[in-house]
Order: structure tokens, then C-alpha cells, then sequence
């Protein structure tokens, strides 16, 4: 079985979030199930690209238009399976060779490019993958373009999955920019739209042979709430479902993980949090016997970011300045204000990093006691499964992959702190309850190790997309 993953994130080569995550992860797994995994993505010029830590070699060369404009491409390999799978980069100067993955006025120019240049180098492939497995709507038209697109028609056969990493983000624009699209029967034009825009998320759940989000709750939950295509979701119910995540043993274990000042592992797990949480404190200036709070992630709406500032502030008048917080992301301006004036407020006990940084991030999952997740909208969210993973406590908002890894501290077996609604109120009592654990330090230490020791290996998902995949050859 062949898979050619296409994505526009990929770690370590690019990420920004979680579905970098999850293609770095789970191609490795699917070789060990016996599959050969290969990932494309976009060469951005990142650290990546200029570290010269990786070896490339040119494997393909063409050309595309994009409408008016001609565009020189190449496709290159990394040669020493670095990654643990064949990884291959797409790069067209002028549109892909940006320092950033997103946030482009031209975004959708880009990844209309780089996915016609994948479909064009595909095309010259001496045999064809099994499946093509696409990722989020930058890779949405692929599905329609095999199937419909002229100069592919000797590919329309290869069956295709979509996986929906967040259904929020659909990629639209509108149907002025049709003439960028290569040519297919205009017969076929509805297969582009929703809503009256060419809409690249629709057309793949329309398209695709399979569909799957990376949660069942998160498929559940979209039937009724999905940023505008319920109706559409509900329409293809038949080739849906929700496959839940893992996490990558090989980069968030704590006993191995080079990014901590100590490693650690379930029997030495008091101590090795200490030190790591010692570290810590010591650069945000937090008193170290006090509980730590951490936020890592993009500072948005959807993430519940805008309810930490005054429920935390809140708890913090309440219980005295009884714990520390701090906040790694950034998004929203606003959001990023808000969380500057709430250290400007609470002091010593909130600290704030705007910005991205995978090794603090990896630092806060082991040294902090717990971490906070109110999301409005989670599809599976990573970072409560690292969290456990490190001996950090979650503080979630049930919905979505978090209401499906996360159970409540009062139930039997449980691993975390969980809330209904996602208000300022319900995060504050969430927050209340956090703290009235830690003070009781036998079940804390319980709740931590059964968090620690929740499976959320990649095996059983690669098994379940295999399962998938083999479905339709
Ligand atoms: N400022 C920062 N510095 C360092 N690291 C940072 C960071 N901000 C975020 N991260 C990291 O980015 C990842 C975030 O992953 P999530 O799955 O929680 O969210 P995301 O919304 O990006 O992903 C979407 O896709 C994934 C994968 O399917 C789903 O789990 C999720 O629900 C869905 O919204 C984690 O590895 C986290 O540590």
C-alpha cells in the first residue's frame, strides 16, 4: 500500500499547529504497519530549508500556469529519510519560497500552485500511489481536480481521502478567480461551490472517496455546527468518520525529550517536574511552591483564549494569588493586549509570551501542575494529550477530542478538570476545583500518573486509516 500525503504543514519541516503534528507523526507509524507513507508539502524558506542540516536532491522539474502567469517548479526529496518517511518538498520561487506557511495576500495563489504542481509531478509518476490523502483546504481542490481536471484524466481512478484537521477554516474565494483552476468540464463547476464562492473545503468532502475528522466527537459535532456546511456533512454522512489522533512517541516523551533541563519519567515524576517547574519560575520570576498554570496555543476565539485573562485574574483575586499562570501563543491583537494588561495587572503570578516556541512549549508541558484548554472548538487538540503525557493536568472544555481523551478527576480513572460551558465562570470554578486538588496531594499524584499513563500511541489510529484506505482499493 502507497499513501501520498499531501499537506501544507509538516513537522519539523513546517509547523504552525497541530496538523503539523499529525503528518510528521502519522506516516512513521504507517510504515511500521507495513505501508510505504510519503509526505509533499510547500518549500517555504525557513529555518528548515536554511539550517543545511538536510540533504535534497532534485527530483522533478516543471512548469504551471496560474492563469496569466507561468511558474517554474521543482519537487526535491530529502535523501536520508531524516524524517522517518519519504519526504518531499515542492518549490515554486515567487509563491511557496515565503519565511511563513500562512498569512499571505496570496495565500490562495499559493496553494492552488502547489497543489497543481503535486498533481502535474504525479501525473509523470512511472505508477500511481494507492491513495492521495489530503489535509485541510489547502489541499481541498486535489479530490475535485483528479477527478474532473482535463490533463489528469489518467488519474481520476486513485482514490482519495480528506481529513478535516478544522472545519473553521475553508479557504473560499470567490468564483473571479476561477480562471486559476486548470481546466475541467464547467459541466462539474457545482462541485466547486458552497455558498455562492469556490469553496476548496466543501468540494473535498464532496469529492473525496473518505472523509474523517481526527475526533468522533468533533464528525458528531460538525453535523450541527460546521462553520456553515451542516447541511453538506450531514448530505455525505455515508463516507464519514471520526478517527481520533495519537502523539509522537518519539518527540513528546519526557524521559527522552532533549528540549527539558531534566528528563523524567512516571516513577521520578515528582522530582523531575520539580526541577523542570524550578526552571521556569526562575525566568518568569514566579514563586516556585506554587501551583503552575500554562496556556500553549494560537490566541483565538475558537481556543477559549479571550476567557483566560479575567477568570484567571478572578481566581487569582479569590484565592489569594494562590497559583502562577503563564501564556505561551500568539493570533488575535486584541487577545495579545488583553493578556499583556493581565500581567500588567496580576504581576508577579502571570507571565505572557507572545510568539511561537516549540522548545518552551515543550518545557511548559513538563514543568507546569496543569494546563488549560477552554476551547469553543477543539477537532482533537495535541496539547492535552502532551500534557498528560508529561504529568501536567488538563483543564478542559468538553467538546470535541478533548470531551473524547479527557475525563473528569471525580469519575472513576479520571485525568483531568472538565467544564461545560465555555465562559469566564465555568473556567474560574474549573480553576477552583484545580486548585483544591492540588492541595490534596495523594489524588493529585494519582490524577497525574493516570494521565501519564493514558495510551494515545499513533498505532491504533494508523491501524484504524489503514483499515481506511484499505477499504477502497
Ligand atoms: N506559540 C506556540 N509555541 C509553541 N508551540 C505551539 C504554540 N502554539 C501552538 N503550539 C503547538 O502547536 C500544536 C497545537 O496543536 P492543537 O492540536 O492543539 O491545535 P491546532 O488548532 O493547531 O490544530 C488543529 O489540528 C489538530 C491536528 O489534527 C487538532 O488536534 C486540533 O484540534 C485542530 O484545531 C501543539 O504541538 C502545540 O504545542
Amino acid at each position: 500500500m502507497e499513501i501520498l500525503h499531501v499537506s501544507a504543514e509538516c513537522y519539523p519541516a513546517a509547523k504552525v499547529g497541530g496538523l503539523a503534528d499529525v503528518v510528521g507523526a502519522l506516516p512513521k507509524y504507517q510504515f511500521q504497519e507495513g505501508a510505504i507513507a510519503k509526505v509533499v508539502i510547500p518549500a517555504y524558506r525557513n529555518a528548515f530549508r536554511e539550517s543545511g542540516k538536510y540533504q535534497f536532491e532534485l527530483v522533478h522539474q516543471g512548469g504551471l500556469w496560474l492563469g496569466h502567469d507561468w511558474y517554474h517548479f521543482n519537487i526535491w526529496k530529502e535523501n536520508a529519510n531524516a524524517l522517518g518517511f519519504d519526504f518531499y518538498q515542492v518549490d515554486i520561487p515567487g509563491l511557496l519560497d515565503t519565511p511563513n506557511v500562512y498569512g499571505y495576500a496570496n495565500d490562495t495563489e499559493r496553494f492552488l500552485a502547489f497543489q497543481v504542481a503535486v498533481l502535474d509531478w504525479l501525473s509523470e509518476w512511472q505508477h500511481q500511489p494507492d491513495v492521495v490523502h489530503c489535509h485541510d483546504h489547502h489541499t481541498g481542490l486535489i479530490p475535485f481536480l483528479l477527478k474532473y481536471g482535463r490533463k489528469y484524466s489518467g488519474l481520476k481512478d486513485i482514490p482519495t481521502v480528506l481529513t478535516i484537521h478544522n472545519a473553521q477554516y475553508q479557504g473560499q474565494f470567490g468564483w473571479d478567480k476561477l480562471y486559476l483552476i486548470p481546466s475541467f468540464d464547467l459541466w462539474k463547476s457545482g462541485l466547486l461551490d458552497w455558498n455562492g464562492a469556490i469553496n476548496p473545503l466543501a468540494s473535498a468532502i464532496k469529492c473525496a472517496w473518505r472523509i474523517n475528522t481526527v475526533s468522533p466527537s468533533y464528525m458528531e459535532e460538525l453535523y450541527h455546527a460546521a462553520n456553515g456546511l451542516e447541511g453538506l456533512l450531514n448530505a455525505e454522512r455515508s463516507k464519514a468518520r471520526g478517527i481520533l489522533n495519537g502523539i509522537d512517541d518519539d518527540v513528546w516523551n519526557p524521559s527522552t525529550d532533549p528540549m527539558l533541563p531534566a528528563n523524567y519519567g512516571i516513577k521520578d515524576v515528582t522530582k523531575g517536574k520539580k526541577a523542570n517547574k524550578e526552571s521556569i519560575c526562575e525566568e518568569y520570576g514566579f514563586k516556585k511552591e506554587l501551583p503552575l498554570f500554562v496556556f500553549i496555543g494560537r490566541l483565538v476565539g475558537d481556543k477559549g483564549a479571550d476567557l483566560i485573562p479575567d477568570a484567571v485574574g478572578r481566581a487569582l483575586y479569590d484565592h489569594a494569588g494562590a497559583f502562577n499562570c503563564l501564556i505561551l501563543g500568539s493570533g488575535d491583537a486584541h487577545i495579545e493586549w488583553r493578556m499583556q494588561q493581565a500581567r500588567h495587572v496580576n504581576g508577579e503570578h502571570f507571565g505572557v509570551y507572545i510568539g511561537y516556541n516549540e522548545a518552551l512549549s515543550h518545557r511548559l508541558y513538563a514543568g507546569a501542575d496543569f494546563l488549560l484548554m477552554p476551547s469553543r472548538v477543539e477537532p482533537c487538540g495535541l496539547n492535552q494529550m502532551y500534557a498528560m503525557r508529561y504529568g501536567s493536568i488538563p483543564i478542559v472544555r468538553s467538546t470535541g477530542g478533548l470531551r473524547d481523551t479527557v475525563t473528569d478527576f471525580g469519575d472513576e480513572g479520571g485525568t483531568g478538570v472538565r467544564f461545560f460551558q465555555p465562559t469566564g465562570s465555568d473556567l474560574h470554578h474549573a480553576i477552583g476545583r484545580a486548585l483544591e486538588l492540588y492541595s490534596t496531594k495523594t489524588t493529585f499524584n494519582k490524577i497525574r500518573k493516570a494521565g501519564m499513563q493514558q495510551d494515545h500511541s499513533w498505532n491504533k489510529a494508523a491501524r484504524q486509516y489503514m483499515d481506511l484506505y484499505t477499504s477502497l482499493t
